[in-house]
């Protein structure tokens, strides 16, 4: 069988997302959610001319710039920050302001308290600086109207409070991805009960649910088949709605692996089946109209590769809707650190980055084989290794995960 090179299996997924609909979500539940609409804001930004300083706004329009060094003015009153002085300051007067407090009609400058002292009805000041100093001008941020956020930004802390400042409190979102997640294989128990024989215990669920997790997408459905077609074909038709439908084992050729006879009963179309790549060769994508599918290759360390390389690529791009590869970094090898062996198909391995005097150092993972599954601990990178080996005294291509 054919073995489909990397990026061209990555191309034929990304070329059947769909773009997903939409939703109105609360600022509170719009974290990590990509915004669809510009958000616009409703209000100049600030709304009124605002001091910048705590001390004392004044009309100083009849003396240039410093000209007289020492002035004092007369005091008329206060505006604080939600409470404004509604009077206008003729020349020679000043009211007491705070940070935020409109400044008011007549002022045209704010001196700051550490340049005033108070006599009783008066203030002297010192330094008085150029007109306009220390005012924040009405709109000098926004004006109503300006775009605050554009649409297809991905919503973080600061776009949140963005988006709060601007009103806009339930902004159009993508709705989250919905996977289904069904894991094969007559060996598999429980992560909470003893194997016992020829039993293994599970890991891959858990995998899968937190790596579906970290990338936004909804676990709606849950299950564990037996190696038997029949009864997988049964519960396979009566799944709730999904987007993505993962099997997890069963990708490859053996008698029970059945992931792709149970797919193609199911009315899918097979895309690829096997793809150039170590570990995780025996990958298999599908589709049926907008619904996708993969089956991921059972060993644990296959089924990360595998999911970091094609599965989150897919899962960005039902989001935001643009093509993505994983995006590659640059930072060297840990001195001596282990090398897989060398094999005929494109190795891209796991690593852990460690950032060590500002630059990724990649420690490669030592794994017996793919089907450890424990070994990846610690894994938060991918190093594609050259099909001429790796030269350690180099810089080297990495993929953060
Ligand atoms: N004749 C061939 N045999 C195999 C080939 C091949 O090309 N020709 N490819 C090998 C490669 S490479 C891989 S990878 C595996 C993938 O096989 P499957 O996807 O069919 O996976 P299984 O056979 O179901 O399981 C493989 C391995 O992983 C363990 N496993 C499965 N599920 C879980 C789980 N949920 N949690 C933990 N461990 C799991 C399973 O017990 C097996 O040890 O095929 C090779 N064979
Ligand atoms: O390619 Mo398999 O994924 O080596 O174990």
């Amino acid at each position: 069988m054919e073995l489909i090179p990397v990026p061209a299996a990555l191309h034929e997924v990304l070329a059947r997302a769909p773009r997903l609909g939409t939703e109105r979500v609360p600022l509170a539940a719009a974290l990590s959610r990509v915004l669809r609409e510009p958000a616009r804001a409703d209000l100049d930004s600030p709304p009124f001319d605002a001091s910048a300083m705590d001390g004392y706004a004044v009309n100083a329009s009849s003396w240039s710039q410093g000209d007289p060094a020492v002035v004092t003015f007369r005091l008329l009153g206060e505006s604080a920050a939600g409470a404004a002085f509604t009077g206008t300051l003729a020349p020679g007067e000043c009211v007491r302001i705070f940070t935020g407090a409109p400044v008011p009609a007549g002022a045209d400058r704010v001196v700051k308290q550490e340049d005033t002292t108070r006599e009783g009805a008066h203030v002297r000041m010192t330094n008085l600086g150029p007109a306009g100093r220390f005012i924040r001008r009405r709109g000098e941020n926004r004006r109503a109207g300006d775009v605050v956020v554009a649409a297809g930004a991905r919503l973080g802390p600061p776009e949140l409070a963005a988006l709060a400042s601007a009103g806009v409190t339930q902004p159009l979102v993508t709705r989250r991805p919905r996977a289904v997640h069904i894991v094969t294989g007559n060996e598999l128990v429980p992560p909470h009960q003893t194997p016992a024989g020829a039993q293994i215990r599970d890991s891959n669920s858990s995998l899968i649910a937190a790596l579906l997790a970290q990338q936004g997408t909804d676990l709606v459905h849950h299950a564990h088949l037996p190696d038997d077609l029949a009864a997988a074909q049964t519960l396979l038709a009566a799944l709730p709605d999904h987007d993505v439908l993962l099997i997890s084992g069963g990708a490859s050729v053996g008698d029970h692996d059945f992931a792709r006879p149970v797919l193609t009963a199911l009315g899918y179309a097979l895309h690829f089946q096997q793809i150039n790549l170590r570990p995780g060769k025996p990958l298999v994508f599908a589709s049926r109209g907008e619904r996708l599918a993969f089956a991921l290759p059972g060993n644990p360390v296959s089924h990360w590769v595998t999911f970091q390389l094609f599965v989150a690529p897919l899962l960005q791009k039902l989001t935001t809707g643009l093509d993505a590869a994983p995006p590659r970094r640059m930072g060297r090898l840990a001195p001596a650190g282990p090398l897989p062996p060398p094999d005929a198909r494109q190795t891209i391995w796991p690593a852990r980055a460690d950032w060590v005097d500002g630059e990724p150092v990649l420690t490669l993972l030592t794994l017996a084989s793919s089907g450890d599954s424990s070994g990846l601990v610690g894994a938060n990178a991918l190093v594609p290794l050259p099909a001429n080996g790796l030269d350690a005294t180099r810089p080297v291509e990495f993929i953060p995960c």
